[in-house]
């Protein structure tokens, strides 16, 4: 088998390359500036694989990612994987009494601490990068005055100190990563166990039609199909037109999701299948050294 070329979030030190390492034994790893660029990749056949963040426990889903996923680019999802995430805040090593200023962060780190940033630094500028390791990186050349919200390996990666652990401002933090390919192969993951097997499907309704959401969960309903995720986005035609993504928890199978299919087409609903695969969960270190 060919070497596989994974791409993820990057640069170094983000979460989502903590996420490929935790799962991926060997391949060749690629980081890429932000998470279209790295859908991007896959589309083009530049990277086999793509590893980017789904939904995190606190914010919510990462829409860029499914936006993307869904109007931008023809492919699967092929595995997903959860893991903690533990939020740190992070200034440059020659950084001692200074104010700091102003806050660098993705826009979903900065929401995860919103409380803790307004209780401790409720003056400080915030400003949103395209990811948590290009503000250790920014933090790491801009100086002392400026932080970073980023994780241990950011921390070490871009010799900065921690100036407080923990500041996300619900315990229970965990996001998903989707793994994702143009053409589903069978992928080298090291051996952790799979929790469960789920079917992210993509259902449009038509206009105007009285009960149709209703209808769309009963025909999972009463085949007994248990949905973990329902959600809605815009369809990006006008306002008032959403379609739906469902995670359903258990695999495509040639019976029930094609009679499904075939029921909601028949009330004038589209159901396109967007990944059967595997879900893992992982933990993965985090060691800190407070100054
Ligand atoms: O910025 C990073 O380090 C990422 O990997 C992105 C991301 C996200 O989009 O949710 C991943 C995990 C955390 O929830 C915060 C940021």
């Amino acid at each position: 088998m060919s070497e596989q070329r994974i791409g993820y979030l990057g640069p170094k030190g983000t979460f989502t390359k903590m996420a490929v390492d935790a799962l991926f034994e060997e391949g060749m790893f690629v980081g890429y500036e932000n998470i279209p660029a790295c859908l991007d990749a896959v589309e083009s056949g530049e990277i086999s694989t793509a590893v980017v963040p789904i939904e995190n426990a606190i914010e919510g889903s990462v829409h860029l990612t499914i936006d993307y996923f869904v109007h931008q680019v023809n492919q699967s999802i092929i595995a997903e994987l959860t893991v903690p995430i533990k939020q740190h805040l992070l200034v440059h090593s020659n950084h001692h009494e200074e104010e700091i200023k102003k806050v660098y962060s993705h826009s979903h780190a900065i929401a995860q601490c919103h409380q803790y940033l307004h209780n401790h630094f409720p003056n400080a500028d915030l400003e949103y990068t395209n990811s948590t390791g290009k503000a250790a990186e920014i933090v790491a050349s801009e100086g002392p005055g400026v932080a970073a919200i980023a994780n241990h390996l950011a921390a070490e990666q871009n010799g900065l100190k921690f100036i407080d652990t923990d500041i996300h401002d619900y315990d229970n933090n965990h996001t998903r990563f989707a793994v994702i390919q143009k053409v589903p192969t069978t992928l080298k993951v090291k051996d952790h166990p799979i929790t469960k097997h789920k079917t992210t499907v993509m259902v449009t309704l038509p206009k105007d039609y009285v009960g149709a959401l209703h209808q769309v969960l009963a025909a999972f309903a009463w085949r007994k199909m248990n949905l973990s995720k329902i959600e809605s986005r815009p369809l990006k035609t006008g306002l008032g037109n959403y379609f739906f993504l469902i995670d359903v928890d258990q695999p495509y199978d040639q019976v029930l999701f094609p009679g499904v299919q075939a029921e909601l087409e028949a009330l004038g609903c589209q159901l396109k299948v967007l990944g059967t695969y595997p879900s893992y969960q992982v933990d993965v270190p985090s060691p800190v050294q407070k100054a």
